[in-house]
C-alpha cells in the first residue's frame, strides 16, 4: 500500500487535487450553511407555533452545517469499479465518492462528500481483497492539523499487491488522548461496522474486553441508526446509557461531532429516581435482593391484591329508575380484567365503562335508547365510582413500595414462597417510614417504584437505547431498561470481567432475557485499540480468577516499554513514588491518569497538592495545559488515559467487599492506559500479577 506524503501546489499532483476536493468541499458547506440561514419562513407559515418549530429546525440544521476546522470534511475515497445503480444512494451516479462525516453537495446537487452512512460507503469499511465489494481503489487520508497532508491507495482488485495493515489507521489509534472522547468514523473496523449497521429492528449485545471500542460502536450504531430512520426514531426518541456523570461527560461530545444532536444521555439512576429523592443506601444484602427479578413478582402479587372480588351488586339510580348489575356479573368482569393482565391503572380505568355499558344493555333491554353520553354518565355516577373504589382501588405506586419495606406482615404475604425469611429481613427497614415524602430511599428502592409505576401504567417506549457497561446492573435494573425500549430494540454493550457489583451479569442470556430482549444476537469483539500489547498481558492474567473461560484481547496497538511495576522502599515513600511516577508522565505528550482505591483519593489528592500539580476530577475535560487526573478506582470505568499511574493495586482489590470484585476492578484499573501503565506499590501485588509467576 503506497503512501504519500510529498508536498506540491501543480494541478498535476495528486496530493494537490484532493486539497482542492477539500477546499472546494468546505466552500460548498459554506454555501449550504448560507442557504439554510437566508431560509425566509415568513411566507410559508400561516402561524407563530409552525414559524418557531420550523425555526428551530432551520437553526438545528444551521448548526449541523458548521465547518468543524479539526475535523477533517472527509478521510477516505472509493473508486468503484462500475457506475453504481443510480437507485442504490445518494449521489450514485458517480464512481468516485469522497466519504466523510456528512453529505456536502454543490450548487447543482451533486454530491462532493458522501455521508459515512450512506449504502455506498459501506465498502470503505468492509472490502477486504476477498471480497472488493465493486471498489477499485479505496484510498484513506491523513490530516495534520486540519491539513489534508497525506493520503494511503490498496488496490482491492490488484491481485500483485501485498496485504499490509493501514500505517494511517496505526497512527489514527495510537494517536495521545487530550480532551474527550472523539468519534472513529475513519477507520471503524469490519466486525465493528458490522455490528454498527445491524438494523434497528433487532437487538444487539457485544461482548468484549477492554478497549475492544464498544462504547464507540454502541454511539456510533445510534449515528447510523438516526441516519437511516431517521423520521421514525425523532419521533420516537433515543437514550445512551451510562454508569455515571463522569463517564456521560467524556462521551458527550462523539454524536454531536457525528452532526446528531438529539441523544439525550441518561445514567439507570436518572432514569428511576425522577420524582423521588435518594438519600438512603442499602447494604449489599439488601441491594442484592431488591435488585433480584423475583422483586418484580412480588409487585406484581402486592399490587394485584388490592383488587377485592365483588359480593355486592350496583344499583345505578336514574330518575325514577334503579338499575342493578348483579355481583356475580361484576365478579365476571374482574375476572376477566385480572385474566387479560392489563396494567393496574388501565384496569381501573376501564371497570367503571364496562359497569357502564352493563347498565346500558339493560336501559336497551327496557326499551330505552341510550348513548354514549348516557354511557359516560353512568360510568361518574356515585355508585359506579364507590364500587370501583372498593373493588380495584386506585394505587400509588411508591406507597406500595414503603409499605413492602415498612410492613412484615404485608411483605411476607406477597413474597410467600418467593423470597426465604432472612431475605424479607435483609429488605425489610428498621425503622419503618411514615410517608413517601419521610422516607429514605435508596437507588435500588427506587428502581422497584419503577418497577410499580410500570404495574400501574405502561412506561413510554423509545425507538433505540444503547445500554453501556451494562454487567453490572441488576436484573430489577435491566427490567427498567428494557420497559423503556420495548417497542424499540436496544445495543447492550458490557464486558463480564468488569462487573464490578454483587448483583453483576454472569451470563448475557439471563441478562438478555431480564431486558426482554431474549431474541437478541451476542457479538463478540476481541481486538483492542486502547490497551498496549504488553499491559493487557499483564492485566489478562487476572482473567483466570475474575472471568474463567473469557478469552484475552488481542491488542493491535504495539507500544514496547509501555509496562513498569515498580515498588516502593516502604509504605512511607508510597507517595513519593507515585508522585515521581506522575511527574515523569507528565513530561510526555498526552492525558494522565492517577487512579487509586477510593480510600487512598484523600492521601494523594493532598500530596499532589503539596507538591504543586493541580489535577482534574474525572470526567473533567484535559486539555493541553491541565493534564492530570486523580480517579477513583471506582470512577475509572469506561475512561482512557495516555498515561496511567496505578497507586498500591493491594489497596484496589481490599477496597472491595470480597476478592473476586476487588481483582475486577484492578483489571480495569489496570485497562485504562493508551500509551503506558506504571504500577507502583508497597504492599504486595496480588499473587496473579507477581513476577514470575
Ligand atoms: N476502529 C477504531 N479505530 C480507532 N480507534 C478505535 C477504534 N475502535 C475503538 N477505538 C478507540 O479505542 C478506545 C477504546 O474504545 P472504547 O472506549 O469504545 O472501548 P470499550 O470496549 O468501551 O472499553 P471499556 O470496556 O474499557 O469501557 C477509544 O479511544 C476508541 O476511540
Amino acid at each position: 500500500m503506497p503512501a504519500h506524503e510529498h508536498e506540491s501546489d501543480t494541478t498535476t499532483d495528486p496530493l494537490a487535487r484532493e486539497r482542492a476536493h477539500l477546499t472546494a468541499s468546505r466552500a460548498a458547506l459554506r454555501a449550504m450553511r448560507e442557504d439554510a440561514q437566508a431560509l425566509d419562513i415568513r411566507n410559508v407559515t400561516a402561524n407563530w407555533v409552525n414559524a418557531a418549530v420550523l425555526q428551530a429546525q432551520i437553526d438545528e440544521r444551521i448548526k449541523s452545517l458548521a465547518d468543524l476546522a479539526h475535523t477533517p470534511l472527509f478521510f477516505g475515497r472509493l473508486d468503484y469499479l462500475h457506475r453504481v445503480g443510480a437507485e442504490q444512494a445518494e449521489g450514485a451516479e458517480g464512481e468516485q465518492f469522497y466519504i466523510g462525516r456528512r453529505h456536502v453537495h454543490d450548487a447543482d446537487g451533486d454530491p462532493m462528500v458522501i455521508d459515512w452512512r450512506a449504502p455506498v460507503s459501506q465498502p470503505f469499511y468492509r472490502a477486504s481483497r476477498k471480497d472488493p465489494q465493486e471498489v477499485g481503489q479505496r484510498r484513506r487520508f491523513g490530516y495534520t492539523g486540519g491539513e489534508l497532508t497525506a493520503y494511503e491507495d490498496e488496490h482491492l482488485t490488484d491481485p500483485a499487491e501485498a496485504e499490509q495493515t493501514s500505517k494511517l489507521l496505526q497512527a489514527e489509534i495510537e494517536r495521545p488522548r487530550v480532551g474527550p472522547m472523539r468519534d472513529i468514523v475513519a477507520t471503524i473496523q469490519p466486525e465493528q461496522d458490522e455490528i454498527v449497521r445491524s438494523e434497528l429492528g433487532g437487538t444487539v449485545c457485544v461482548q468484549g474486553g477492554p478497549g475492544t471500542g464498544k462504547t464507540a460502536v454502541g454511539l456510533h450504531r445510534v449515528a447510523y441508526l438516526l441516519y437511516a430512520h431517521r423520521e421514525r426514531l425523532a419521533r420516537t426518541g433515543t437514550l445512551v446509557i451510562g454508569p455515571n456523570r463522569s463517564f456521560l461527560q467524556y462521551i458527550e461530545q462523539v454524536l454531536p461531532a457525528l452532526g446528531e444532536l438529539a441523544v439525550k444521555q441518561a445514567t439507570v439512576d436518572d432514569l428511576v429516581t425522577a420524582g423521588i429523592e435518594v438519600r438512603g443506601t442499602d447494604t449489599a444484602d439488601a441491594a442484592v435482593v431488591k435488585g433480584d427479578a423475583r422483586m418484580a413478582e412480588v409487585l406484581r402479587r402486592a399490587i394485584r391484591s388490592h383488587v377485592t372480588l365483588p359480593t355486592e351488586p350496583v344499583v345505578v339510580v336514574r330518575g325514577s329508575r334503579r338499575w342493578r348489575v348483579p355481583a356475580y356479573e361484576l365478579e365476571e368482569m374482574v375476572t376477566e380484567l385480572l385474566a387479560r393482565d392489563m396494567r393496574y391503572g388501565a384496569a381501573h380505568d376501564a371497570l367503571p365503562q364496562r359497569i357502564a355499558h352493563s347498565v346500558l344493555v339493560r336501559m336497551e333491554e327496557a326499551g330505552e335508547a341510550p348513548d354514549d353520553r348516557v354511557q359516560n354518565a353512568v360510568a361518574r355516577n356515585p355508585a359506579v365510582k364507590a364500587a370501583v373504589k372498593a373493588i380495584w382501588p386506585a394505587v400509588d405506586p411508591a406507597k406500595l413500595v414503603l409499605r413492602l419495606l415498612s410492613d412484615a406482615e404485608f411483605l411476607a404475604a406477597h413474597a410467600e414462597g418467593l423470597l426465604t425469611e432472612d431475605e424479607q429481613k435483609a429488605i425489610l427497614w428498621t425503622k419503618p417510614a411514615r410517608s413517601v415524602k419521610s422516607a429514605k430511599w435508596s437507588v435500588a428502592d427506587a428502581v422497584l417504584i419503577d418497577e410499580a409505576n410500570d404495574l400501574v401504567a405502561r412506561t413510554h417506549s423509545l425507538g433505540h437505547v444503547v445500554l453501556d457497561e451494562a454487567q453490572d446492573l441488576s436484573p430489577m435494573q435491566y427490567r427498567a431498561v428494557g420497559r423503556r425500549c420495548t417497542t424499540g430494540s436496544a445495543t447492550v454493550l458490557g464486558d463480564l470481567a468488569q462487573g464490578t457489583t454483587p448483583w453483576s451479569t454472569e451470563n448475557w442470556a439471563q441478562a438478555l432475557h431480564h431486558l426482554g430482549k431474549s431474541d437478541a444476537v451476542v457479538e463478540e469483539l476481541t481486538a483492542g485499540f486502547r490497551v498496549p500489547r504488553e499491559v493487557i498481558a499483564y492485566a489478562s492474567r487476572l482473567l483466570p480468577v475474575i472471568s474463567p473461560g473469557l478469552a484475552a484481547v488481542k491488542s493491535v496497538r504495539e507500544s514496547p516499554g509501555s509496562l513498569e511495576v515498580r515498588a516502593a522502599a516502604g509504605p512511607a515513600e508510597l507517595d513519593a513514588e507515585v508522585l515521581a511516577a506522575c511527574e515523569e508522565s507528565l513530561e510526555r505528550e498526552g492525558s494522565i491518569g492517577l487512579i487509586a482505591a477510593d480510600a487512598r483519593i484523600p492521601a494523594l489528592a493532598e500530596a499532589l497538592a503539596a507538591a504543586g500539580h493541580a489535577y482534574l476530577s474525572p470526567g473533567e475535560e484535559t486539555t493541553a495545559e491541565s493534564r492530570l487526573t486523580l480517579v477513583p478506582a471506582s470512577l475509572a470505568k469506561g475512561l482512557e488515559y495516555d498515561y496511567v499511574v496505578l497507586d498500591e493495586p493491594a489497596a484496589v482489590v481490599d477496597g472491595e467487599p470480597d476478592e473476586r470484585t476487588g481483582l475486577r476492578r484492578l483489571y480495569v484499573a489496570l485497562t485504562r492506559a493508551v500509551s503506558g501503565l506504571t504500577v507502583v506499590h508497597s504492599a504486595d501485588l496480588p499473587k496473579e500479577l507477581t513476577p514470575g509467576v
